[in-house]
């Protein structure tokens, strides 16, 4: 059985700074929604991390939501900010990622703790097939702004990566970011 058409639409994004136009479902999270996911202690909770602003459609395997996240530069120790990170629910759902403005890095991990890391920088559509975790880090000195893309009914499994973190960290070096092993990973 297909389903009724939707009416087509269109938003507007700025690339700059994420907003859409109209933009009804902002999510807001501090440091504070990170506690215990970095290797350091956070000083200030109240400092915002990123927001998300969603494309409002059903969220249904027939539809494709979308959503600009921007992620703001900072640190916790060495570690740079990062969104939560996040295994889909329904675990092969595929999503793109198209970085509009800013510098980061993309990491991605798959249960097994195989990780795969890729730039982020504006023109860059980066491909997270179904199966890998995947967490933004913004390690530039601007907000880091992308667009993401993804099947609707994907749903989030964020306990995942709440209980065992990422397999790797990404701090700042000597000479700029470094992907290093994260100590406090879970191994399954
Ligand atoms: O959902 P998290 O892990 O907090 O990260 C936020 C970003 O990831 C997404 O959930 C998409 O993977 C977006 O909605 C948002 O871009
Ligand atoms: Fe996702």
């Amino acid at each position: 059985m297909t389903s009724a058409p939707l009416e087509p639409f269109a938003v507007t994004i700025d690339f700059a700074t994420g907003a859409l136009v109209p933009d009804p479902d902002v999510l807001d999270r501090r440091l504070a929604d990170l506690d215990g996911y970095f290797v350091a202690d956070i000083d200030d909770p109240g400092v915002g991390a990123y927001t998300v602003h969603e494309v409002r459609v059903p969220p249904t395997g027939n539809n494709l939501l979308s959503s600009t996240t921007v992620l703001a530069p900072g640190k916790v120790g060495d570690e740079y900010f990062f969104t939560k990170g996040h295994f889909h629910a329904i675990r092969d759902r595929a999503e793109i990622y198209l970085t509009l403005s800013g510098e980061g890095l993309l990491v991605m991990a798959l249960e097994d703790g195989r990780t795969v890391t890729k730039e982020m920088r504006p023109g860059i559509a980066n491909y997270v097939p179904g199966h890998w975790a995947h967490r933004s880090v913004n390690t530039g000195t601007t907000p880091l702004v992308f667009y993401a893309v993804y099947i609707g009914d994907a749903g989030y499994d964020y306990a995942t990566i709440a209980e065992r973190g990422f397999p790797v960290i990404v701090v700042e070096g000597e000479e700029g970011p470094e992907v290093r092993p994260n100590p406090r990973y879970v191994a399954s």
